[in-house]
């Protein structure tokens, strides 16, 4: 595939860049009103995940109006739950929501690994046509959500504050829960492989709630099922996000992958000691900056690229953009990443 940018690849593999490419976690939805007019011509975000020609449209349109390097295709990391067998629905202003839980063996025996290409053929199909319509434009990211992070949704039944129910289970029943997580670690192996085979460029594993563990469960129940997939992935790119593991920054420097995504609350320097050099940094301005006016996000953001400076580096916030965020500003963000020398 020739492109007409390929920053984010050459950045990921620690190639030389004419400088540093820029993308934004969750920039495809939430923010753009054009985003809006899409997503209300249909039923629900179900519905136009599940349509891959407006999921590719929505997919493209941050590349068009906000000009970043590249696009990530517009799903959800709660697709694999659902291709496993446990469906879920997104409730309006609250967020996902299953109507059936696991919490014992019987319940684990009513699922299974799922198989990437067939049970996801509508996102398999979205990134066909994002691709085609990408023509080359900027790469396209791929997805998954990390095991543990989709083991807590799928245990807890919705988002929570505190995943209780999640973690309650990793000390009542570790055996059941080591098999889930294998089960979720096998199906995302699938699931990204059929992504790449369709045309996704580079991948990243978000593990959102990495940080509501301790550094020894985190070990056992997270990192090692993250390591497994990056070990089984090795045709692209490969980005391991894990929101608030801070603690685990000097066992992901030994991950088999290329990127680390760092949140805010990671201080840069001091993440690249404990990483080390041999890794590019994704990141990782507070989302919450973008609030301020256009000089406040300009100074910060030349702050945080001033402290990547040198070394490889991809800039992004440090966790998703917030739904209530002027685009203009995410504008003034990302033109200060192209500015800054
Ligand atoms: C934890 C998580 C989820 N989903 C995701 C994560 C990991 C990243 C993170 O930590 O933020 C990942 C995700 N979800 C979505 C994408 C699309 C691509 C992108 O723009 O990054 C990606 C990469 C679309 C979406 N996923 C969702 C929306 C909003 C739904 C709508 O249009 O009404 C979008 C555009 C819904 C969703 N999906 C999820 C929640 C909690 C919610 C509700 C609240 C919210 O908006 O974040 C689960």
């Amino acid at each position: 595939m020739q492109f007409q940018n390929d920053l984010l690849l050459r950045a990921a593999k620690g190639e030389k860049v004419e400088r540093t490419p820029v993308w934004l976690m969750r920039q495809a939805g939430r923010i753009l009103p054009e985003y809006r007019a899409v997503r209300e011509s249909v039923s629900g975000f179900i519905e136009l995940a599940q349509t891959p020609e407006l999921a590719a449209e929505v997919t493209i349109q941050p590349v068009d109006l906000l000009d970043v390097d590249a696009a990530i295709i517009f799903s959800d990391i709660l697709v694999i739950p659902e291709a496993m067998g446990l469906p879920y629905e997104m409730v309006e202003k609250r967020g996902p929501w299953f109507p059936n839980t696991v919490s014992s063996a019987a319940d684990l025996k009513n699922l299974r690994v799922a198989d990437g290409a067939n049970d996801l053929s509508y996102v398999i199909k979205a990134i066909e046509i994002t691709k085609k319509e990408l023509n080359g434009r900027v790469p396209l990211i791929g997805f998954a959500g990390a095991p543990w992070t989709i083991f807590a949704y799928m245990v807890e039944g919705s988002g929570s504050k505190t995943f209780s129910k999640a973690r309650a289970m990793l000390y009542r029943e570790p055996k059941l829960s080591h098999q889930l997580l294998q089960m979720i670690t096998d199906s995302t192996v699938n699931y990204l492989k059929a992504q790449i085979k369709a045309g996704a460029d580079l991948v990243q594993i978000f593990d959102s709630w990495a940080g509501i563990l301790g550094p020894e469960q985190y070990d056992e129940f997270s990192l090692q099922y993250i390591a497994q997939i990056c070990d089984a992935i090795q045709e692209v790119p490969k980005t391991v996000f894990a929101k608030g593991a801070f603690f685990a920054r000097e066992a992901m420097g030994k991950l088999n992958c290329d990127t680390i995504g760092l949140d805010w609350n990671m201080g840069i320097a001091e993440s690249r000691k404990m990483i080390g050099a041999d890794k590019t940094l994704q990141g990782n301005l507070d989302p919450a900056a973008l609030y301020g006016n256009p000089d406040q996000v300009r100074k910060a953001t030349q702050n945080m690229m001033e402290q990547f400076k040198g070394s490889r580096h991809i800039a992004n916030l440090g966790h998703g953009v917030y739904p209530d965020i002027d685009p203009e500003m995410v504008k003034v963000f990302i033109q200060s990443v192209k500015d800054f020398q």
